[in-house]
């Protein structure tokens, strides 16, 4: 049997839309896989009861049939799903590792990115890499067409999740379909300048960074107490807040010595509107760490 704990992600920060990516500290998937003649999926933790078990409908059964790795398969979930934090990425990116180790496919992690990418697909619609890329590699990821580009980072964050349920597929329906030029050239700056602060593991560019006009926007109308929350999180000391993937998750970017008070500001906001929440104080982290039996 092997195991693998694969870890939320934040997609977009903002100006990335579709293509940028954090892992985040905590929390996790815990996939466990051993060799079987058929896939079977097993689901429990966070939210298991909303997620199916036929691995036609389940991101690690994509998973398996894209690797041609039948195999019993237990997903812990550790990130609930329709949370924004790469819920259905985290069990296909730790399934794409331990089912590639498990029938000695070969693939490197960069090569898993496009196969656990398939259970995006599923669930989604669009087989976007965004939050697959972070949780498979750590870390910062730029993900294109052409391939995933990958920094180290290591910046503290606060991911607050409000008990409301926002699809990833609803929430692609209100993505604008154009852009001026303006809003295009003030997020090609911005994205310039968060990646910049990425690889200076600097919170005060990464957070003016993450500022966005095109899918935003739109994004936060879908999240009750968005513009409060995020007041709240930037007079606590935030250096930038959105909203954490395809939402209802809300990222903010911090100072460590920030962290307890943004997390508090974050939480008694949504309280205040209404809106039952949890903090992660957190820090972009490392990907899909692969534990072997008995380690
Ligand atoms: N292994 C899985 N983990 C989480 N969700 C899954 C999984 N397999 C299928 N799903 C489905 O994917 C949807 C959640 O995905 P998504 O809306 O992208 O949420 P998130 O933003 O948290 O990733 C739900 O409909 C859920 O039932
Ligand atoms: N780029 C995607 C990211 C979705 O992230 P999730 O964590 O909400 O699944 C999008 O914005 O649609």
């Amino acid at each position: 049997m092997l195991t693998v704990r694969a870890p939320a992600t934040s997609a977009n920060l903002g100006s990335g839309f579709d293509v940028f990516g954090v892992a985040l500290g905590t929390p996790a998937d815990v996939v466990r896989v051993e060799r079987a003649s058929r896939t079977t999926i097993t689901v429990t933790g966070a939210g298991s009861q909303y997620i199916p078990e036929d691995p036609a409908k389940n991101t690690v059964g994509a998973v398996a049939e894209a690797l041609d790795a039948p195999a019993r398969i237990r997903i812990d979930k550790g990130v609930r799903p329709s949370s924004g934090l790469g819920s259905s990425a985290a069990s296909a990116a730790a399934a794409a590792v331990a089912l590639n180790e498990l029938y000695d496919r070969g693939r490197s992690r960069a090569e898993l990115v496009p196969v656990a990418a398939e259970g995006e697909a599923l669930v989604s619609g669009a087989a976007h890499a965004d939050n697959v890329a972070p949780s498979l590699l750590g870390g910062f990821t730029v993900a294109t067409d052409d391939g995933v580009t990958h920094v180290d980072a290591s910046v503290p964050v606060v991911a607050c999740l409000p008990d409301i349920s926002v699809s990833t597929r609803d929430a692609r329906g209100v993505v604008p379909d154009a852009a001026s030029m303006d809003e295009v050239v003030d997020t090609v700056g911005n994205a310039a300048t968060l990646t910049v602060g990425m690889t200076r593991d600097d919170p005060v560019l990464v957070g003016k960074g993450m500022e966005d006009e095109i899918v935003t926007p739109e994004r936060s109308t879908l999240i009750d107490g968005y513009e409060s929350v995020r007041e709240a999180a930037l007079e606590a000391g935030a250096t930038g807040v959105t909203v954490s993937g395809a939402g209802p998750g809300m990222l903010a970017v911090c100072h460590r010595r920030d962290q307890r008070a943004i997390a508090s500001a974050m939480v008694d906001a949504f309280d205040a509107a209404g809106v039952e929440s949890r903090a992660y104080q957190t820090a972009i982290g490392e990907g899909a760490t692969l534990y072997r039996d008995g380690s």
